[in-house]
């Protein structure tokens, strides 16, 4: 009784006292008792998911992982539950066999409008049904048959390219690149151009929709309520003008491209009519726009500042492109030349488009990987960053060097993960393959590179899901401007 008097008598007091000790005693079984507790990592990673929170935020999350990689081995406690490894052995396990684990429930702070995308959905079968009508637009066949309309983006982007380059002003050309990349979805996947390369300001008007989604990865580990709260607060709080003016720009092309498609259409939101609602219709229309965009720009974009950066690397590329183009009978499809493809792995390797880990959950059943065990439950995954940096099996891991590409190299194969892998691996790989392929054999063609100087040193991005580059630029300029 006499407790309880002195507890009521100082009620803040008591109440200090009781949220330490909870807290004190989380951290010690967070420490020493949680499932995972074995696995080493930083100190406050282990007792709170704030250190993983924060670094996502400020957007080192890849850099500073890897640090802790050095010091703790391949695996790395990132959160009290998740667990970073840094070893390709892992992907077979997490990504395909059997289909893999499920995506984590994190994955749901990129639904959008309120809808799971076939991107956010963690439920096998929600996804299944939706990506089921979709897929057929992915595969090569589809992507050959329309060939001749995609060549057309590539034809204007390369134009705009030629035209900015005239100027004899820098360059932005992540811009012109995504340009191409949005183009090049809306007029395969939607059968209606978006015409992002007929744009001239100095912002795509998709831009800013973009970079919005992509700002989700700062906070792409908060548990989901406590995001949806943030992104009302955040909207309501600090309005942007741009993004909103990009949104709406969005918006009205697709209510009325999903307004305007016939259920029964075989584009993709004719496909997708008769499954779901409409606005739902919209908001998977959307998340093309936003994935498409995206990583097809930045890849694209380090592609050709790579090819302005090592000039006798473009020379090379430029004359198996050449040579190719003059083979008459003897002409290869661009995906078939070697250097070519060399070039376009080599920037997929560097560009760092989705550079963290794609988090999926351990199933019931548990998993043990060379002798380590992690519980059911636990977040699992593996990053770009660490496989494509791994100096081991790509030496010299941040110079561009095509050449590695050019033997049979299983090791380097093994730790590709530019798409992820598996059954949940980008739906869009070989659309955004093509991309590459085509724009690079377009621009080198008209040698619209040569000349082309890079103007940053180097390019700072911040690690988030989808990276996004510091400044939303990257320029080349050409000093004798071309005629
Ligand atoms: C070079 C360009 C691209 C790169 C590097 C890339 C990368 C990725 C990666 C790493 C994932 C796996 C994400 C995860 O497991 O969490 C993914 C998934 C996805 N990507 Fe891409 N992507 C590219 C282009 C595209 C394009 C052009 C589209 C749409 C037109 C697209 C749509 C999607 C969708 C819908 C998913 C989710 C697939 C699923 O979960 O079933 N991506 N992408």
């Amino acid at each position: 009784m006499a407790l309880l008097d002195v507890l009521l008598e100082y009620p803040l007091t008591t109440l200090f006292v009781l949220s330490t000790g909870l807290l004190f005693s989380r951290c010690i079984y967070h420490l020493a008792f949680h499932p995972i507790a074995h696995i080493p990592g930083p100190f406050l990673a282990k007792i709170t998911s704030l250190w993983l929170y924060y670094h996502a935020y400020i957007g080192d999350e890849a850099t500073i992982i890897h640090k802790a990689h050095t010091e703790y081995g391949p695996y790395v406690r990132v959160s009290p539950n998740e667990v970073d490894i840094s070893d390709a052995d892992a992907m077979a396990p997490i990504y395909v066999s059997k289909g893999g684990f499920l995506k984590a429930p994190c994955y749901a702070n990129f639904d959008i409008d309120g809808h799971k995308t076939i991107f956010s959905a963690t439920d096998v079968e929600h996804r299944a049904r939706r990506a089921k009508a979709v897929v057929p637009m992915f595969s090569t066949k589809s992507i050959r048959e329309n060939e001749a309309a995609l060549y057309g983006c590539a034809d204007r982007m390369v134009d705009r390219m030629e035209e900015e380059a005239r100027t004899g002003r820098p360059v932005n050309i992540l811009n012109i690149a995504r340009s191409l990349a949005v183009d090049a979805v809306s007029t395969h996947l939607f059968q209606e151009n978006y015409n992002g390369t007929s744009e001239k300001g100095p912002r795509l008007s998709v831009s800013a929709f973009v970079d919005a989604f992509v700002a989700v990865g700062r906070f792409f580990y908060l548990p989901t309520k406590v995001f949806i709260w943030l992104e009302w607060t955040i909207e309501k709080c600090m309005p942007d003008e741009h993004t909103a003016t990009s949104m709406e720009v969005v918006d009205k092309f697709v209510d009325n491209l999903v307004d305007q498609t016939p259920a029964g259409s075989s584009s993709y939101p004719g496909r997708l009519i008769p499954l779901v609602e409409r606005l739902e219709v919209k908001a998977q229309c959307k998340d093309l726009i936003f994935a498409g965009t995206d990583s097809t720009g930045m890849n694209f974009a380090t592609l050709c500042r790579q090819m302005a950066l090592n000039p006798d690397k473009y020379e090379v590329l430029r004359k198996e492109i050449l040579d190719n183009a003059n083979a008459g009978e003897k002409k290869q499809d661009v995906q078939a030349l070697p250097y070519l493809s060399a070039v376009v792995r080599e920037s997929l390797r560097i560009s760092m488009a989705n550079p963290t880990r794609l988090p999926h959950v351990v199933p019931d059943s548990g998993w043990t990987f060379k002798g380590t065990n992690f519980p059911a439950g636990t977040i699992v995954g593996c990053s770009a960053h660490e496989l494509h940096f791994n100096e081991e099996v790509f030496p010299d891991p941040f110079s561009f060097y095509p050449e590695r590409w050019l033997q049979e190299n299983p090791e380097a194969t093994k730790a590709f993960f530019a798409f992820g892998a598996g059954s949940r691996a980008c739906i869009a790989r070989n659309l955004a393959t093509f991309e590459l392929y085509m724009g690079a054999e377009r621009l080198v063609e008209r040698d619209v590179l040569r000349g082309a100087r890079a103007c940053q040193e180097k390019v700072e991005i911040y690690e988030w899901f989808n990276s996004s580059v510091k400044g939303e630029k990257i320029e080349l300029v050409w000093e004798k401007p071309r005629v």
